[in-house]
């Protein structure tokens, strides 16, 4: 899955940048000076985000995007969508927007199609329960399985003072820094078939239950664009923060590529790259909000991709509202770093397993 593409400074001048790092690098703010000193945040030089092609705002784009997308609400099939208001997590179907990209057939972006409340809904979920065993964690291989890391750090953040939180322990019952640290290390957790990123193969062995309401989701996702059937059988759960970046590479360890790859995302605005089949095909940069869907079928299932920023202060402070003191708190934590949640979903294989 994660063949990124390593950037050799010294090299740099004897060996040619890619296209894809090109436009990478566009969004690399200077973080020091001439002289090697840290730049504080507030005196970097703001980044440009003009060429950066954005769904929320059509008429917004630079006429080079704007002639890029393509309104596909007629042609897609929402109204096959069966939807039940009370336990389904996104707004009704047939009021959901659809884009496709010039270039891309099979690559579908959909504006937001989730109230705040369920917004809110996915990210407890990934950090509640995604994060959690028996799901694995980059966290596993360091400090073995972490039970409730969220319910943990929570309590520290909080700061409560009558409850004194004992500190984790490793494999080895060694004492471990604050469940607040664990999760700030926290990048990806892996659902339904755990991929092993040495071997770049997903396990039969390591297999777990995929969450239910996320398979249909993602189910209905598939219909809406011609995909389906689709069965969500591996996911994997991105946590990026504020200097997180995600370089170019090639998801294409599934059995299955014709079915395309169904990606939300929540918290932070990130700049996307959608590249082409080799590094040397220029990519185009485009915003994922909160609540945005990716769909990446057809061509773009074959092509680069990564992240190149976390677009600073770009959390929508609506969502830190909220009756429920634990919801403000991780609303809050998603704000104060710029953090990032990518929920990604793959069908594995040709005749699903699970
Ligand atoms: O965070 C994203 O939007 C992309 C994630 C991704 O490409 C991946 O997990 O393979
Ligand atoms: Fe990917």
């Amino acid at each position: 899955m994660y063949e990124t593409e390593v950037e050799n400074k010294s090299n740099e001048d004897s060996k040619k940048v890619s296209e894809f790092m090109r436009i990478q690098k566009l969004f690399r703010q200077e973080t020091r000076n001439q002289y090697g000193k840290q730049i504080p945040k507030d005196k970097r030089k703001p980044l440009d985000y003009s060429i950066v092609l954005d769904f929320h705002n059509i008429e917004g784009n630079i006429k080079e995007n704007r002639d890029l997308i393509i309104d596909c609400c007629e042609n897609v099939t929402k109204n096959q969508i069966d939807f039940n208001k009370e336990t389904d997590f996104y707004l009704e179907p047939s009021q959901w927007e659809v884009y496709g990209l010039k270039g891309y057939p099979g690559f579908y972006f959909i504006p937001s199609p989730f109230t705040d409340r369920q917004q809110k809904k996915w990210v407890k979920d990934a950090l509640e329960i995604y994060a959690n065993p028996p799901n694995s964690t980059n966290l596993v291989p360091f400090f073995g399985k972490v039970d409730n890391l969220w319910q943990n750090a929570v309590r520290e953040i909080r700061g409560d003072k009558d409850i004194s939180i004992p500190r984790p322990l490793d494999k080895n019952g060694k004492e471990l820094p604050t469940y607040r640290s664990l999760l700030d290390k926290l990048t990806w957790a892996t659902l339904g078939y755990q991929y092993q990123w040495t071997p770049r193969v997903y396990s039969e062995e390591f297999h777990e239950k995929m969450p239910e309401d996320l398979k249909d989701l993602v189910r209905k996702i598939a219909i809406a664009t011609q995909f389906d059937p689709y069965t969500a059988e591996a996911a994997t759960v991105n946590f990026y923060s504020e200097d997180s970046i995600m370089g170019g590479h090639l998801d294409d360890a599934e059995e299955e590529m014709e079915k395309p790859i169904i990606s939300i995302s929540f918290g932070s605005t990130a700049v996307f790259l959608m590249g082409g089949e080799n590094r040397d095909i220029t990519p185009i940069p485009l915003f994922i909000k909160s609540g945005d869907i990716v769909i990446m079928g057809g061509r773009s299932r074959y092509c680069y991709h990564g992240v190149a920023k976390i677009v600073e202060n770009s959390f929508n402070d609506q969502l830190l509202q909220d009756q429920n003191e634990e919801t403000r708190i991780q609303m809050q934590w998603i704000k104060d770093k710029n953090r990032r949640i990518n929920i990604n979903t793959r069908q594995v294989f040709k005749v699903p397993k699970s």
